[in-house]
């Protein structure tokens, strides 16, 4: 077959402008009704702003000026009413937003957990679980904050400086342009503010993902941390990621704050304009200080949505870097996927055929050089050798975790390529030397292999991996909660669930890495005899370095080295006096010499 080389697709960096746009298209925009809602809510709020400031003038020139007591009752209505349109329409687009806010970050995390649990094995080896645990939670926060900030920014913060601008006009139109000629000012320092506020949170964002990957590491590693006394080590280096963050933080708080001085200098220039400028009008009798006091007010009301706007850019900034992150999660095609002609495996036999398999894990370093086997259906193999022969990675190949650089893995003469992803998987069950238990009942642990298992048909599988008898003595029987890992185990117990697991699942292939390896003496005679039960009539394919395991295989492949250096029935390998023979003497010499129990 001729060498398939499947090179991963480089994400391309994304624009602010296509984010921006995939945002509103995709997410925003099947919320619209909401968000109109909440605009419509936020001109209310722009209105009723700039209608408190335009009512100063008749205040002060009908109730302090010209003493029009007529005024008192309208006006003080007038102004009640403004403020609670003003409070009720803030209120209210605050709770519509967040509530599209929350729709919004779950449907991105949800997209992203489907993409990251089908991405392939390998990019799970690339990036560090810390990582992809603070993309989920820090990196969709903060694309959720810029999201709200802006279409609050736009909505609420644009609308109020607009209709306070055209308050300002409407009052003094020549005192209003005096004023505006300060704003231009302000665009440019804000703009690079935002540059460097990205670059900061970019860091950010990196140093949480060491943390949480510390805290991981850690947490689950406890035993052995607590075993080589590196409480101390530990929150040592924790401390120096925490300080890092917390230094990144004060950056980032520093940088954004300093827009503040900024537009506080201008403000206040712009006020002294006003002063000098429309003060000196009242006191010629050009104006009167109604509509002085109504410009002013407009001027000091427009500083907070200004100011907001301002600090805009640097929400919008880290939000942007944020969303790259997490659309180059959402957008990872992984390699390892069905082909558009894939055909489903059914009714399969279980023949595993590797020819000529070539593989590696880093382009240098090949694991595989040339692998050429046969497990004919029904029949056993064990794969054995020195430790990085290889083995391991063979068993990857089959149910496709990594595919194969060069050369072919057939399963009943399909190539796996050309079967589904899932019908392939349907077909083997898998144990292996690392034990994966979820926080649930022996119940759930067992049955995850099959969802809808009855439970006479969990029971059955337990009692085949001789797990049965354990289960009913923990507190809840197949109720009781086995803890993160199954700590709340023993080594063998997690390994005898793992094996009723792959038991339930009754599939014509058993890959099986190191089965037996965590059992003692007499769990393992137990669960070897499951086991061969279990074998009998299906293919399988076994790891296993305790040879005497691996003595009753119709087949044993020796690895070494990446290739198959022996082949053979355990007698005739013996016989051959090769690298198995040797392994074995070495092994029964270790076991005469260690064991008190004879083998
Ligand atoms: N995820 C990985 N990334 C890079 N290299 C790897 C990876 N997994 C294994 N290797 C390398 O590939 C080679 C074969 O490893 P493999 O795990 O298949 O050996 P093995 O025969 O199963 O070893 P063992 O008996 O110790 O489990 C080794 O050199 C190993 O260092």
């Amino acid at each position: 077959m001729a060498q398939r080389k499947d090179k991963k697709p480089q994400p391309r960096r994304l624009s602010d402008r296509e984010i921006s746009q995939r945002l509103l298209r995709n997410y925003i925009r099947p919320h619209w009704p909401k968000v109109v809602m909440a605009l419509v809510c936020m001109a209310l709020t722009a209105a009723t702003t700039a209608a408190s400031a335009w009512v100063m003038k008749p205040v002060i020139d009908g109730i302090f000026t010209e003493r029009n007591g007529a005024l008192l009752w309208p006006l003080a209505t007038a102004v009640m009413v403004i403020f609670l349109v003003k409070g009720v329409t803030g209120y209210a687009q605050g709770v519509i937003l967040n509530n599209v806010g929350r729709l919004i970050i779950a449907e991105l995390q949800v997209r992203m957990f489907r993409n990251r649990v089908r991405a392939d094995l390998a990019s799970f080896h690339d990036t560090s679980s810390g990582r992809m645990v603070s993309h989920f939670t820090n990196d969709v926060q903060s694309m959720y904050g810029a999201v709200a900030t802006g279409i609050t920014g736009i909505g609420r913060d644009l609308l109020s400086l607009i209709a306070l601008i055209a308050v300002m006009f409407y009052t003094d139109i020549e005192l209003a342009a005096a004023t505006f000629v300060i704003f231009p000012l302000t665009v440019l320092p804000v703009l690079q503010i935002g540059k460097r506020i990205r670059k900061i949170t970019g860091k950010t964002f990196t140093q949480y993902g060491s943390l949480n990957n510390h805290l991981g590491q850690v947490f689950q590693g406890i035993r052995h941390v607590k075993a080589y006394n590196a409480e101390e080590r530990e929150t040592n280096r924790a401390a120096k990621i925490i300080n890092e963050v917390s230094r990144l933080r004060q950056k980032a708080m520093r940088v954004s704050s300093a827009t503040n001085p900024i537009l506080e200098t201008l403000s206040g220039l712009a006020i002294v304009i006003v002063i000098l400028y429309g003060g000196n009008e009242v006191v010629s009798g050009s104006r009167t200080p109604g509509s002085f006091f109504s410009f002013i007010a407009a001027l000091l009301m427009a500083y907070e949505p200004l100011k907001r706007l301002a600090s805009l850019h640097n929400t919008l900034s880290s939000g942007f870097a944020a969303a790259e992150r997490v659309f180059e999660t959402i957008d990872e095609v992984p390699t390892i996927r069905d082909a558009p002609d894939a055909i489903a495996l059914e009714s399969c036999r279980g023949r595993i055929t590797l020819t000529d398999v070539q593989f590696s894990y880093s382009p240098k370093i090949p694991a595989l050089r040339g692998v050429t086997l046969e497990v004919p259906a029904g029949k056993t193999a064990a794969l054995v050798g020195p430790s990085g022969a290889g083995k391991s990675t063979i068993l990857n190949l089959i149910p496709r975790f990594y595919d194969a650089t060069g050369g072919s893995v057939a399963i009943d003469g399909h190539d796996v390529r050309s079967l589904t992803l899932d019908s392939l998987r349907g077909q083997m069950a898998l144990v292996s030397q690392e034990i994966t238990l979820f926080d649930d009942t022996v119940r759930a642990n067992i049955a995850y292999s099959r969802p809808s298992a009855t439970q006479e048909e969990v029971e059955a599988a337990a009692r085949g991996a001789a797990a049965h008898e354990f289960i009913l003595r923990l507190p809840k029987g197949y109720d009781t909660l086995v803890g993160e890992q199954g700590v709340k185990l023993s080594g063998g117990q997690r390994q005898r669930l793992s094996i009723a697991r792959a038991m339930l699942k009754n599939a014509p292939i058993l890959l099986l890495d190191e089965a037996t390896s965590a059992l003692d003496t007499e769990s393992e005679r137990q669960v070897q005899a499951a086991l061969t039960q279990l074998m009998a009539g299906r293919t399988t394919l076994m790891i296993a370095h305790r040879l005497s395991t691996v003595r009753n295989a119709d087949l044993i492949y020796v690895l070494d080295h990446g290739r198959v250096a022996e082949i053979g029935s355990h007698a005739e390998l013996i016989a051959g006096g090769g690298l198995y023979a040797r392994l074995w003497a070495l092994q029964t010499a270790d076991d005469e010499e260690l064991s008190p129990w004879p083998v």
